[in-house]
Parts: C-alpha cells; sequence; structure tokens
C-alpha cells in the first residue's frame, strides 16, 4: 500500500473499531447475491413502451410476484397486482371505483400494504439496507422500515404495527405510500440498467426517455449510431445536423425539434415552401395509431424533408473531399449526376433518376450551398447549440456513455467491431497512425469528447469523426460499407438500395470469432457475453448466437420494424442465476396496458444458468471491495 492510500484510509477509519466495522460490513456484502442488470436497446424515441418495460423491470416484477404469492394468487391476480406495482397511480385510480363503501376500501388498503411490505421484503433481500434504504421515498423511510423489518411474532409489537398501517389510511397517506411503495419495488427488481444504444430517431419522445434516464439510479449507455447524430449536431456537425432533421421529417416527428427541444424552424419551413412541391419520396411515413396530417401538414413536412436532404447531400461533397482519411468518395454523389438527362452513374452503370428536388442545386458546383441554405444551416447550427434542454440532454449522454463497455464479464457495443472476411481486425488510418479493434473504439470515443467539448469547431477532424461514426465504412456504429441514403430517394432498382454489413455480423454465429473478440477485449471467452443491439432480429432468425455467447437484443421498440421482426423484440436480464432472454409483444398503448393489463412481455429464454449464484464478490464492484479488504487488513495490523 502507498503512504498516500494509507494516510486517507488511517483519516477515515482512525479506531480499531471502526476499521473492524467497515470490514464485516465489506466482507458480508461480499457474500451477498450478485444483483440484477437488465439490458434494452434500440429504444428508437419509443417513451410508453420503454417506460412499461422499465416498470415492469423487464417482466421480473411478475416472476417475483409469481414465485411469492405461488398457490395464494390466481394467474388474474397476479397480474392485477402486478399492473399495480407497474402504475400505481393509475390503477388506484380504477380499482377505487370498484369499492362502494369505505369499510370494503379500507380492507383493500389493509390487504395490499401486507403485500407490498412482503413483495418488498422478497426483492430486498440481495441487498444490505442502506441500498433498500436509498430505494424508498425519504417521507416514507420510517415507517416501511418498521413494517419491513417488523418481528410480527412479538405480541407486544402487533398493536404497534397495526396502528401505524390504521394511521397511514385514516391520515390520508394510504395512496401516497402505495405508489411510492410501488416505485421502490420497480427500482429494487433492475439494479442497474445497460442502454444498448439508439435512444433517438423514429420514434417521438427521445426527450422523455432521456429526463427518465436522467432520474434513473444507476445505469450507463452505449452510444447508438442514432445518438451520435444528435450528439454530432449539438457538437456543431451541420451533417448531423441535416441527418437527423432529415429523419425527424421522415419519420413525421419534427415536433421533437420545435416542441420539446424549442428549436424553432419556420425559417426552414419557408425556404421549403418557397422551393419545394410535393413528391412521393418525401412524403411523411406515418404509423397506423397516429393522428392523420392534414393535407397542407402533409405538403409541408414534403418540403422541409427535400430542403434538408439536398442540404445534406450538398454537404457531403466538401466533407468528402476534406477528409480522404474517410475513404468515402464514392459516396459524393451529386457530382455523379447528369442533370440535363436527369441521370447517375454508379459503379459504372447509368440510372435514371426519380422524384429528384435538384432545383437548388447549380450542376456547374453542384454541392454549392445557396447563400439561402447557408444561412439556413448556420443559423440551425446555433439553435441546436444554443438549446439548454438538449445541451443537458447530450451531456448525460456524454458523461453516462461510450463506445464499449466491459462490465461483469460481459462485452456490450451497439453495432460491430469491423473486422475483414477472415475476422482479422480492420485498421482505420487516422493522422498517421492505424486503429483496429478496443483501440478504433477508443479513438473514436476520445474524438466524440473532444469534439463536444469545443462545440464552436465545427468542420475539424474530430467533428468530421462524429458524421463518419453515423455513416462511415468503418463505423463500429454502422457496421455496413455504404449508406445508401441517396439511392433510396432517388433510384428504383433495389439493388443500388443494398447495404453491405460487415462481415462482423456473419462472423458472429461463429464461436472462435466471438471468443477471440472477448479475449480482445481483455475477457474471459468461458464466462464472458457480447450483447450487442442495432440489428433488428427478422422472423426466423435467433438472437443467441455463437454457443449462447453472442446475445443480440434490439428491443424492437421500433414500430416500422415490427412487420420485419413479427415480434416487439427482445430484452436481457442477467441475475445470480445466469442470464435470460426476455421477448416481448408489440406495445400497443399506454392506456391499452394500463385498462386491459396487457403486458408485452411473453416468454423467457434461459440464456445460461449457472450451478452456483454468482456472488458480489465474482462481479466487478466485488473485485474493488476485495482490493479494499485487503487493504483495511493490511492497516489493522499496524494498530
Ligand atoms: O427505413 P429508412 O428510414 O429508410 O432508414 C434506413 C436507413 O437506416 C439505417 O438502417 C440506419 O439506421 P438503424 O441503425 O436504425 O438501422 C441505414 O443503414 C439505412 O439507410
Ligand atoms: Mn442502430
Amino acid at each position: 500500500m502507498n503512504e498516500t492510500d494509507l494516510a486517507l484510509l488511517k483519516a477515515k477509519y482512525p479506531t480499531k473499531t471502526a476499521l473492524a466495522t467497515e470490514l464485516i460490513n465489506l466482507e458480508a456484502i461480499l457474500n451477498l447475491p450478485k444483483s440484477t442488470e437488465a439490458f434494452i436497446s434500440d429504444i428508437h424515441g419509443e417513451y410508453d413502451a420503454f417506460q412499461h418495460v422499465l416498470r415492469s423491470g423487464s417482466g421480473n416484477v411478475k416472476q417475483k410476484v409469481a414465485a411469492l404469492f405461488a398457490g395464494k394468487m390466481t394467474k388474474n391476480k397476479i397480474s392485477n397486482f402486478s399492473f399495480l406495482i407497474y402504475y400505481p397511480k393509475e390503477r388506484l385510480t380504477a380499482i377505487k371505483k370498484r369499492y362502494a363503501s369505505n369499510e370494503e376500501l379500507c380492507q383493500w388498503y389493509l390487504d395490499t400494504f401486507t403485500r407490498l411490505i412482503s413483495l418488498l421484503h422478497f426483492v430486498s433481500t440481495k441487498y444490505t439496507r442502506s441500498k433498500v434504504r436509498k430505494a424508498l421515498k425519504p417521507e416514507f423511510v420510517y415507517i416501511t422500515e418498521e413494517l419491513l423489518y417488523a418481528d410480527l411474532d412479538s405480541v407486544d409489537k402487533l398493536q404497534y404495527y397495526s396502528k401505524i398501517t390504521e394511521n397511514i389510511i385514516t391520515l390520508g397517506q394510504a395512496d401516497a405510500f402505495i405508489i411510492a411503495t410501488c416505485h421502490s419495488i420497480q427500482q429494487l427488481v433492475v439494479d442497474h440498467l445497460h442502454i444498448v444504444g439508439d435512444i433517438y430517431d423514429r420514434g417521438p419522445y427521445p426527450d422523455k426517455i432521456m429526463e427518465r434516464l436522467m432520474q434513473h439510479h444507476s445505469l450507463d449507455i452505449q452510444w447508438g449510431n442514432h445518438d451520435i447524430l444528435w450528439l454530432g449536431a449539438v457538437s456543431g456537425s451541420q451533417l448531423c445536423l441535416a441527418n437527423l432533421l432529415r429523419i425527424c421529417a421522415r419519420y413525421n416527428n419534427l415536433s421533437i425539434i420545435e416542441d420539446a427541444y424549442g428549436i424553432n424552424l419556420r425559417h426552414l419551413a419557408l425556404f421549403a415552401e418557397k422551393h419545394y412541391q410535393d413528391n412521393p419520396a418525401f412524403q411523411p411515413k406515418l404509423m397506423h395509431n397516429e393522428r392523420p396530417l392534414s393535407a397542407a401538414e402533409k405538403l409541408q413536412i414534403t418540403q422541409i424533408h427535400q430542403a434538408i436532404a439536398v442540404i445534406q447531400f450538398k454537404l457531403e461533397g466538401p466533407a468528402i473531399a476534406r477528409r480522404p482519411e474517410f475513404n468515402m468518395a464514392h459516396r459524393a454523389m451529386l457530382d455523379k449526376i447528369d442533370y440535363a438527362k436527369q441521370t447517375i452513374e454508379l459503379k459504372g452503370k447509368t440510372y435514371q433518376l426519380e422524384n429528384t428536388c435538384f432545383q437548388t442545386i447549380d450542376p456547374k458546383a453542384p454541392y454549392q450551398l445557396t447563400p439561402e441554405e447557408q444561412d439556413l444551416i448556420d443559423q440551425l447550427t446555433t439553435a441546436f447549440m444554443q438549446s439548454d434542454k438538449l445541451r443537458r440532454h447530450m451531456a448525460f449522454l456524454v458523461k453516462k456513455g461510450s463506445m464499449y463497455l466491459t462490465y461483469n464479464d460481459n462485452l456490450i457495443f451497439h453495432g460491430c467491431i469491423p473486422v475483414d472476411d477472415k475476422g482479422k481486425f480492420q485498421t482505420f488510418r487516422l493522422n498517421g497512425k492505424d486503429y483496429a479493434g478496443p483501440e478504433l473504439l477508443t479513438v473514436f470515443e476520445k474524438n466524440l469528447r473532444e469534439s463536444f467539448a469545443y462545440p464552436h469547431t465545427t468542420n475539424d477532424q474530430a467533428t468530421d469523426l462524429l458524421w463518419y461514426l453515423w455513416t462511415g465504412p468503418l463505423s463500429p456504429l454502422f457496421g455496413k460499407h455504404d449508406m445508401t441514403t441517396f439511392e433510396r430517394y432517388f433510384i428504383a432498382d433495389k439493388e443500388t438500395h443494398f447495404e453491405a454489413p460487415n462481415a462482423y455480423y456473419r462472423l458472429r454465429h461463429e464461436t472462435w470469432f466471438v471468443d477471440q473478440l472477448l479475449e480482445a477485449f481483455g475477457l474471459d471467452p468461458n464466462t464472458g457475453h457480447i450483447i450487442n443491439g442495432h440489428t433488428p432480429v427478422k422472423k426466423g432468425q435467433s438472437p443467441i448466437m455463437a454457443d449462447r455467447k453472442m446475445l443480440v437484443i434490439d428491443g424492437g421498440f421500433s414500430k416500422p420494424y415490427h412487420k420485419t421482426t413479427g415480434i416487439g423484440g427482445y430484452t436481457l436480464l442477467y441475475n445470480s442465476y445466469g442470464m435470460q432472454l426476455v421477448t416481448h409483444q408489440p406495445f400497443t398503448s399506454r392506456a391499452d396496458a394500463i385498462a386491459n393489463l396487457t403486458d408485452i412481455i411473453s416468454t423467457k429464454r434461459v440464456v445460461d444458468q449457472v450451478s452456483h449464484r454468482k456472488m458480489v464478490a465474482q462481479t466487478d464492484i466485488g473485485k474493488k471491495l476485495i482490493k479494499q479488504v485487503r487493504l483495511l487488513k493490511e492497516l489493522m495490523l499496524t494498530k
């Protein structure tokens, strides 16, 4: 132990008793079962579905209720009680209507208190009292602890307890107490949350998801390619900004920009109205349960969609030119167009263009923004940087996020690690140095943090790298060779729409490859797993690959994908007994879930089951605590 460590510890534990107390405490914690982790991915702005998964602990709440009340509750009762825990406020309103007399309601309250307290007790057994206390609402800590650690065998105390519960009701605190206890249970069933990327885009409420995550007790985030667009936009990347606006227009979500983040799009709308007409390729995609748009609204979004797409294509040319290291010359599209014939030449083949909207493009200087376009994109860049709420959300994303994470034996990242056909890491050459594998992810992360810290430098390499992360051929978050956005808008031939995936997606089915990756990231292939999001698991495909070491858990929140996946998606739970994959049915709506108790969880599949429960001592936190114990023991000897 070095001198400073020793001095610090001595100051913290000045007496032998203080040292002994801490040692006893730490060693006791090491012998508790490992707490539950949950993995959720690709939320894509679907706040209500995400909330449901969170509130139900990915099905863990119901599982605990069923286990505790086995033989005492019917299936229906289990469902009713579980929904009270997920949505206490709304369910209380509905339940209370059922009771005609006060007497009946009081009885229901008393029964519910007892059940809730025993469930709270059941889900707390893995934790120290101090941890449980942190999960309780401060105003109810005292009452809850009295009931939670009650000695019901003591006749003397029975009256004392019944006075507490009676008073909760007579003092008008019953609802508040139930709500608080339900929230505590929600919190305790999942101790730590991993968000495996793509909180943003396509769905309507990413901002609400961010607010919710900012309240969460313990989480980490692995960035997804869509999150990068938003991070890039506030870091000064006009290309990221244009892409995110284009996607918001495409999915009829411009209100996220205007209403949620307070960024005015009036200039963009006026400009778009002046230059663009209706165009079938740019009409917004609507979800079946959305309010239908008026013809005028639809036209306006279609015009904005074209305006921002053209700005994006114009910005791509110069970015590709100033960054030869990106190797993306083939993705600069506007100089490959024959404007008179309305054709484009790609890979030696000429294609007819349809649904074009090139009226602001000067064929002699196709990447030149018009003064109005330049003004617009500059104004928008400033507005994105100045939105306090957006900056706050992005600061949280940067603080809690990373390109990848190793956590309790597992390697977690959103997309892929770029490899060649043989599984060898592909190298990305940056400023004369080659980066591959873990180092590649690290250099992207370093640049991302730098760009975020200096938002006003816009065309520098660090900022351009954010755009590369969205679309570059060696981007670990994108994982495909080309993003064929231009072709998808303007060329009918579907062959040109294909986006070749990195060899990683073929190789991740193979055990040797996954083992090799785990080792490269310093993990043990015998115990570790890789957890990815990003690619929706299509009908008939399995999310479990490579001898159960590779798990793909795109949460399937995104409605546009339900057709191809046939299910809602997957989340993952990792507790002291092992790992379970949870399959979700598509979520209908919050109101439907609450009124009809429709749960979206359908099945759980065991991925791994250990013969001995995993204890805290075997976790990453445990390893740190073991070191601490060793230091304290050394110090003890000096006393
Ligand atoms: O369905 P859309 O809106 O055309 O989006 C397709 C685009 O989205 C991407 O799949 C990227 O988004 P994801 O990360 O959600 O897959 C691109 O590769 C593709 O060009
Ligand atoms: Mn993704």
